[in-house]
């Protein structure tokens, strides 16, 4: 397993950097055109471990998807087309790829058994099997624990109407998209609205969905229509830079072609509260997610608050923001974030752990954690626990701190970033 050694970085971070496909949008088109009639087209696809196993479940399910160095073709099968697998499917260490594949699962007329990494089998499960078992999907947990690896069977879906007791994207577009094979509207309601690119891009798909609100439903349509996507850059990929340019003194780093989603930025806005320089470059939309260019200046931070239906606008990036407010002068308090402790690792615990290791001042709790700024950092031994998004967080840390630090088990970042590192310690 591989060891990264990171030094303090002694001068600034210059330039331009273009970011990789956002992985959210990456997984739904190999999913979405999989099940539309005709071919998918995208270009900028995250060639990210994650998504890589979406593509090889959908390989096993008998849809071809054609890989060249810039783009990828889907050939649909129809949403009734899928084969049944030959094999167990392989989530890998993804939560997206397990939950949304089951719920198009729960609608086929075949049996499959979906499992994953250690990481990925002790995730709860239940959040999905409960309401895809209140639309009549026969899915259980075959250690009978509510986590992978689990069996779908066929079964005859009706719709529902389910209040989520989480804000998750990957809960509502579990249910949304066995609501495509379902009798009747099927609808979910969010406490707080959740990230929206299984609408958009379903939308897009030509399916029958309509969202108000924190309530998003879909009526069941005869076929999903190939479609050419363009996958901005991930803002949660995004982050890592931004925050080097915020933290590294003298830094302006264009960060080009990032995905601004509103329900996927609330970085930039606690960035922007912390006193971060960001400006807004070269707006476009393209399928209904708006892109920008975003100019980074080192900036003196100051603590903030960060709650309530901020939290899953930002959810993947609590990590760096960790990292930011140790960094800033004063307090910053995150909560409402108990989803933390179900992601690839709790991150409540590994933030705590390496924040610490770094002479951090965190105080953790039940739904989040509280920071005191120290301003400064020291280089450690941070154990990433195989997390992607604690090892980048902890190297972006490790380049505004004194001394060495040495990330464990780094070549975890290639769930989501890929080549992380030759950018960062090159740029
Ligand atoms: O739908 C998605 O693509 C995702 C939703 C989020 O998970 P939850 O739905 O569990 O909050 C996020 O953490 C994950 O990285 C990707
Ligand atoms: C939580 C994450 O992904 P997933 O749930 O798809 O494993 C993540 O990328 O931070």
């Amino acid at each position: 397993m591989k060891t990264t050694q990171i030094s303090k970085r002694t001068s600034p971070l210059r330039g331009e950097i273009t970011i990789p496909g956002d992985k959210s949008i990456s997984h739904r088109s190999i999913m979405f055109g999989a099940l539309a009639k005709g071919t998918t087209e995208i270009t900028n696809f995250l060639k990210g471990a994650d998504c890589l196993s979406t593509i090889d479940c959908f390989r096993k399910l008998g849809v071809q998807v054609e890989e060249s160095s810039d783009t990828i073709l889907v050939h649909g099968k129809g949403l009734h087309g899928l084969l049944p697998p030959s094999d167990i499917l392989d989530t890998g260490n993804s939560g997206t790829t397990t939950r949304l594949i089951s719920g198009i699962l729960a609608g086929q007329n075949f049996t499959s058994i979906l499992s994953g990494d250690d990481s990925l089998n002790s995730r709860p499960m239940g959040r999905i099997m409960e309401p895809l078992r209140m639309m009549s999907a026969h899915i259980t947990s075959i250690r009978d624990n509510n986590c992978a690896p689990l069996r779908i069977e066929p079964g005859q879906l009706c719709g529902i109407h389910y209040h989520s007791k989480v804000a998750s994207a990957q809960v509502k577009s579990a249910i949304l998209l066995a609501g495509l094979y379902a009798e009747g509207k099927t609808s979910v309601t969010e406490p707080v609205l959740s990230r929206n690119h299984t609408e958009l891009m379903l939308k897009s798909f030509g399916a029958r969905i309509e969202s108000s609100g924190t309530t998003a439903s879909v009526s069941p349509c005869e076929e999903l229509y190939g479609q050419k996507i363009i996958v901005p850059g991930d803002i949660s990929s995004a982050a890592y830079f931004i925050a080097a340019g915020l933290l590294v003194p003298g830094s302006e780093l264009l960060i080009q072609n990032v995905g601004i989603n509103p329900t996927r930025a609330g970085i930039l806005k606690v960035c922007r509260d912390m006193g971060g320089d960001i400006t807004y470059l070269n707006e476009k939309t393209a399928g209904g997610e708006p892109t920008a260019d975003l100019l980074v200046r080192y900036s003196h931070l100051r603590g903030t608050v960060i709650e309530g239906s901020l939290i899953p606008t930002l959810i993947d990036e609590i990590p760096i923001i960790a990292v930011l407010a140790a960094f800033a002068e004063g307090t910053t308090i995150i909560r409402d974030a108990a989803e933390l402790k179900v992601k690839e690792t709790n991150r409540i615990d590994t933030v705590t752990e390496n924040l610490r290791a770094m002479g951090g001042s965190i105080t953790p709790t039940e739904d989040g954690m509280i920071i005191e700024g120290t301003g400064a950092l020291h280089g450690s031994v941070i154990n990433s626990h195989l997390d992607h998004r604690i090892a980048m967080a902890f190297a972006i840390a490790a380049l505004a701190s004194e001394g060495e630090t040495q990330i464990l088990d780094s070549q975890c970042v290639d769930v989501s970033y890929p080549g992380f590192f030759h950018i960062l310690l090159k740029k």
